[in-house]
């Protein structure tokens, strides 16, 4: 998706020991994976090895850049309620979570800055689980660089970097990793499928399903372990081995059913291929320019007109798809063409849809027929699978039929009629292309959470392979490390594992604010 330019590569920043945010590290409990998440960024934090800056409040412009009616500024941290003190020049601060009227003037000249709304949120009850403050100012640029500066005065307070809001909430366990996966594709997301999908993932939908997953897990191995422990002992209730036989195998089928459905989730974050193909002057050109409602691609009657392939981003039905036109599809020409047509033939190949487009009026001619025999006919012999190709038959150019005029050929596959000239037909064309996409995205309103990301699928996969590892009736201690391991995967991918490279990798798609 499209990231913002000016979105530097983050620096993790941990957060501040002092005591209450970390309740959960009086009571450790060495088995809980997310705890063990925590414990090693805190003893990374306490062994001097953090990154410079922690403990500082930090601030920053979380609304968008440029003039705008209301402009939100925030801070994180220990000192945000001393900040807001000093701005408002109050002894006290305002009720906790409501908004308050407030003159804002800089500390250092006294000046008035603003009247904002201010908000106080008092930790942990806030997004990042340390004390907050949000100025709601008016948005003019001298507005907010008057506020910017005015907090950067305040000691103890720096300005923020990109994504270190939302990393803090992670630190402080407000948001598991797949929720911030989430809130950062809600942030980048360009269509209503992209966004139903990412708030069904900052909700935690995903997360929920790992976390009922690993708790299986846990059961059977303290099963696995007590047969371990106590396998001779009479007391033992029978059939334990069995029931987490029963659980792991019901699982492996999860897995497997949600690993076959990865690749939707990842098109659907990241773009559905859809590729316009056919033979020369079949309106293909014309059909991206329709769909993407701008001049992509030039169209003229000279057969040969596209050589390259030209991609283009669109919001199709709502669903996100990168639109390629193509060189039409012909042999003995030129060598530039021919070329033209090579590349034609291997885009086609990534497509996860194709959309072939003949002529209405011409499908009798020898490049029809020869595109209807190889193109059209081999993806229709395809088995259907999640990573078979789909393909939609457009016949164009309708208006160029008599209507008393026999119809399109008895025998060819199933199609739909379009005009891109009229643009007759154009609405049902739509309305399969929305279907064929949720097809191929997974559809975000229904079903179960999807999988979008790379790292989602490689835990997954993890996961399966550990399982298969797992036969207790052979070795009872490999069986045991076999849902370890299994388990492992299972809770790296919400809590992140605490390797860094993997928390820079997300936290790189968020902005200075977030
Ligand atoms: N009558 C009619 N003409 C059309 C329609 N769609 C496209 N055309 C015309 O058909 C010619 C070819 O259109 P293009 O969009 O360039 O076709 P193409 O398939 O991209 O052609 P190549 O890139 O050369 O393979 C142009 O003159 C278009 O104006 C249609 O629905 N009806
Ligand atoms: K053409
Ligand atoms: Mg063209």
């Amino acid at each position: 998706m499209v990231h913002s330019p000016t979105c530097p590569h983050p620096r993790f920043l941990l957060v501040p020991a002092s005591e209450p945010q970390f309740p959960h590290l009086q009571t450790p409990d060495p088995g809980d994976p997310v705890w063990n998440v925590r414990w090693a960024l805190c003893t990374r934090r306490s062994s001097g090895a953090a990154a410079p800056g922690s403990g500082a409040t930090i601030f920053a412009l979380s609304s968008g850049q440029g003039r705008c009616g209301i402009a939100v500024i925030r801070t994180s941290g220990p000192s945000s309620g001393h900040a807001l003190q000093i701005l408002t020049a109050a002894r006290d601060l305002p009720p906790a979570r409501h908004a308050s009227l407030r003159l804002l003037s800089d500390p250092r000249s006294g000046e008035p800055l603003d009247r904002a709304l201010v908000l106080w949120f008092p930790g942990p009850r806030s997004f990042t689980g340390e004390d907050c403050v949000e100025f709601h100012v008016h948005g003019g640029p001298a507005v907010v660089s008057g506020v910017l500066q005015a907090l950067g005065s305040v000691p103890g307070l720096r300005p923020a970097e990109a994504g270190e809001f939302t990393r803090r909430a992670f630190a402080n366990g407000k948001l598991n990793l797949t929720e911030v996966e989430g809130l950062a594709d809600l942030i980048h997301a360009e269509t209503e499928a992209q966004r139903r999908q990412a708030l069904r993932q900052l909700d935690g939908e995903l997360g929920h399903l790992c976390r009922g997953w690993a708790e299986t897990l846990t059961k059977a191995l303290a099963h696995v372990e007590a047969y371990i422990d106590f396998g001779e002992d009479d007391n033992l209730e029978e059939g334990v081995l069995e029931q987490a036989d029963i659980e792991v195998r019901a699982l492996e089928v999860a897995l497997g059913a949600h690993l076959r459905d990865a690749r939707r989730g990842q098109r659907l974050r990241s773009g559905a291929h859809v590729v316009v193909t056919g033979p020369p002057n079949a309106g293909k050109s014309s059909l991206v320019n329709l769909l993407s409602r701008k001049p992509v691609s030039i169209v003229s009657p000279e057969p040969g007109t596209t050589r390259d392939v030209l991609e283009t981003p669109v919001d199709l039905a709502g669903f996100p798809v990168l639109l390629s036109d193509t060189a039409g599809l012909r042999e003995g020409v030129g060598p530039v063409e021919q070329e033209g047509v090579r590349r034609a033939r291997e885009r086609l190949e990534q497509a996860d849809l194709i959309l072939a487009m003949l002529d209405a009026s011409d499908l009798a001619s020898p490049s029809s027929c020869n595109f209807l025999a190889t193109v059209v006919a081999s993806v229709g012999a395809q088995s259907p699978s999640d990573s078979s190709q789909r393909l939609l038959l457009v016949l164009n150019k309708s208006d160029l039929l008599s209507p008393e005029g026999p119809g399109p050929r008895p025998d060819l596959p199933p199609h739909l009629l379009l005009s891109c000239l009229t643009g007759e037909g154009l609405d049902g064309l739509l309305e399969a292309l929305r279907k064929e996409l949720a097809a191929v995205c997974g559809d975000p309103s229904t079903g179960s959470p999807l999988l979008t990301r790379a790292r989602h699928q490689h835990h997954l996969q993890g996961c399966l392979d550990a399982l298969s590892h797992y036969k207790p009736s052979k070795d009872l201690a490999l069986a045991a490390e076999a849902l370890r391991v299994a388990r492992g995967h299972l809770t790296r991918l919400t809590g992140g594992g605490g390797t860094e490279e993997i928390l820079d990798i997300i936290f790189r798609d968020f902005c200075v604010g977030k």
